[in-house]
Formats: C-alpha cells, sequence, structure tokens
C-alpha cells in the first residue's frame, strides 16, 4: 500500500504508515502503536521509553494494548501484567485507505489460541489517531472480561501538566489500597507525594492533557471504555523499573479502560468494542 512500509525502531519490528497529515509507527509485538507525529509536528505524542527492552519484555511506551484484563484483575497472581496481547505477535491482516486520505490497517495477534476471546486492532492514522478493539466471543456462555489503552503520553514534565475531563469523579487509589477519593478539578501530579495511579470507573470519555511547556493539548476520546486510568510511578518507582528509571518524568499514562468495577460481559457470540480517537491541538 502506498505509504505503508516495515522498518524497525530501537530494535523492534514496525509497521511505518504515513499520510498527508501525520506519521505513525506500529510495532508488530505487541500490536501497540509507538509513534504518532501530526505533520509539521517536531514532538511526538507517544513517549517510548529510550531504555525499553527487547521481546518478550513488554514495550514501555506507546499504546500497550492490555487484554483480556487489566493489571491482574481476575487472575492469580502469578499472571501477566495487563495479559496477553501486549507481549503477542501480530500480523496485518487487512489495510485501505479512508475517504478522507487517512490510512487503515487491522491487525490480529498471533498464538494466544488459550484465550477463549478472539481480539483485533484497527489503527486508523489520518489527522488523528483512532484505534478500535473489537473483542468478540465465539463460544456458547458470556465471558468477562477487562481492557485498556495504556497510552504513554509525552509530556515536558508530568510535574508541568494538567488533566481536565476528570474534575468531580471518584476514583480508586492504587497507591492507597483502592480506597476512593473524590477529584477535585483537573488531574496534577500530587506535590506531596509525586506519583499517581488511580482508576476512575464511571468516567465520561474525553480528556484533555493540557502541557503548556509543549504548548500543545491532547484529546484522548473513547467510546466503550467506562474508565480513565491516570498513572505516573514516580520518582521511586521509577527507579525500580529498568525500562524508566530517571525517565519518569516524560510521560504520564491517560488510559482509555474498562477496569475496576466496569467489567464488561461480552454475551455468547456478541463483539464488544473499545475506540479511542487521539488528537494534539497547539495552545
Ligand atoms: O508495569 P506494567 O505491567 O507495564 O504496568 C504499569 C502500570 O499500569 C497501569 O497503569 C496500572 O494501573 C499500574 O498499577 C501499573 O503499575
Amino acid at each position: 500500500m502506498d505509504g505503508v512500509r516495515y522498518d524497525t525502531i530501537h530494535g523492534l519490528d514496525v509497521v511505518v504508515v504515513e499520510t498527508p497529515t501525520a506519521t505513525a509507527s506500529i510495532s508488530l509485538f505487541g500490536g501497540q502503536v509507538v509513534s504518532f507525529v501530526a505533520a509539521g509536528a517536531t514532538t511526538d505524542v507517544m513517549w517510548l521509553s529510550p531504555l525499553v527492552a527487547s521481546p518478550p519484555t513488554p514495550i514501555r511506551g506507546g499504546v500497550p494494548v492490555c487484554w483480556p484484563y487489566f493489571g491482574r484483575e481476575g487472575q492469580p497472581d502469578d499472571a501477566p501484567s495487563h495479559g496477553y496481547a501486549r507481549t503477542a505477535m501480530w500480523e496485518v491482516i487487512d489495510g485501505r485507505t479512508t475517504d478522507f486520505g487517512g490510512t487503515e490497517l487491522t491487525f490480529a495477534p498471533q498464538g494466544i489460541e488459550q484465550v477463549a476471546l478472539h481480539v483485533q486492532l484497527t489503527v486508523r492514522v489520518g489527522d488523528a489517531l483512532e484505534q478500535q478493539l473489537r473483542t468478540h466471543n465465539p463460544g456458547s456462555e458470556t465471558i468477562t472480561m477487562t481492557e485498556a489503552f495504556h497510552n504513554y503520553l509525552r509530556v515536558a514534565d508530568v510535574g508541568s501538566v494538567r488533566v481536565a475531563g476528570l474534575g468531580g469523579l471518584t476514583y480508586l487509589d492504587k497507591f492507597d489500597d483502592m480506597r476512593t477519593h473524590p477529584q477535585h478539578g483537573d488531574w496534577v501530579l500530587p506535590a506531596d507525594d509525586p506519583r499517581s495511579d488511580r482508576i476512575y470507573p464511571g468516567a465520561g470519555g474525553e480528556y484533555r492533557l493540557i502541557d503548556p511547556v509543549l504548548q500543545r493539548a491532547i484529546d484522548v476520546t473513547v467510546h466503550g471504555g467506562q474508565s480513565a486510568v491516570v498513572w505516573n510511578p514516580g520518582e521511586h518507582g521509577a527507579a525500580g523499573m529498568a525500562d524508566v528509571g530517571p525517565h519518569w518524568r516524560e510521560f504520564v499514562c491517560v488510559e482509555a479502560a474498562n477496569a475496576g468495577p466496569d467489567v464488561i460481559d461480552v454475551p455468547a457470540g456478541g463483539t464488544h468494542t473499545l475506540t479511542q480517537t487521539i488528537s494534539v491541538t497547539p495552545l
């Protein structure tokens, strides 16, 4: 296809999609968008760890696909964090040019037949980045799942950004034994304990990351995802992660999820779809 080629980034095999309005790279390991740059922009929307490990270690950065469960929710303690999709190899199974001059590729994971659900990911690159994760239940009984697009968004400094769209919600704080707290106004990195691991159930699906230093806003618009997650491990947590370390200030994860109490029941023969659109606006 015009504008689609295979390449490598940090040793990862990627599909590069170039359109008149943006360029994106999608890693075949994880089916993971690792870069999205609007035409004319100098800074990537995505953060990809400069210390990224090699497969089978999950890629720290871009948009990991957490599926068919988020974290280890509903799983035994030794289950791989965030499911099987992000450590599977994916292949391109379809591609087309959209009516608006964008490019759309559809991916499917290989070798995770132990999961009773089937999944496909469509990535549409145009003015915005759109991703659609479709989960189909081919069986005869309802299956329960959780999931996320675990967006690592690049920021100038996590301490100087804010996330709008969460004010008035109640979040579950993983750093406080999942106790609930009210969110007053926009999310900002707490000054007293600069880290965040929060699930916002019943969130509205429109989140705006405002970065006054990079002078841009990143809008994440979600359909079919009831929860938002905002994560940054903070300095101490990052020190224990080989692929974050001193780089913890360079990103914040604003995730489109169904997690915590927002569990999805996929009926027999049914399909559930999680969609997100990510766009950038100069400030
Ligand atoms: O280290 P990972 O398995 O990639 O998970 C990274 C993070 O993902 C989510 O944001 C979870 O809410 C966090 O609890 C977790 O630490």
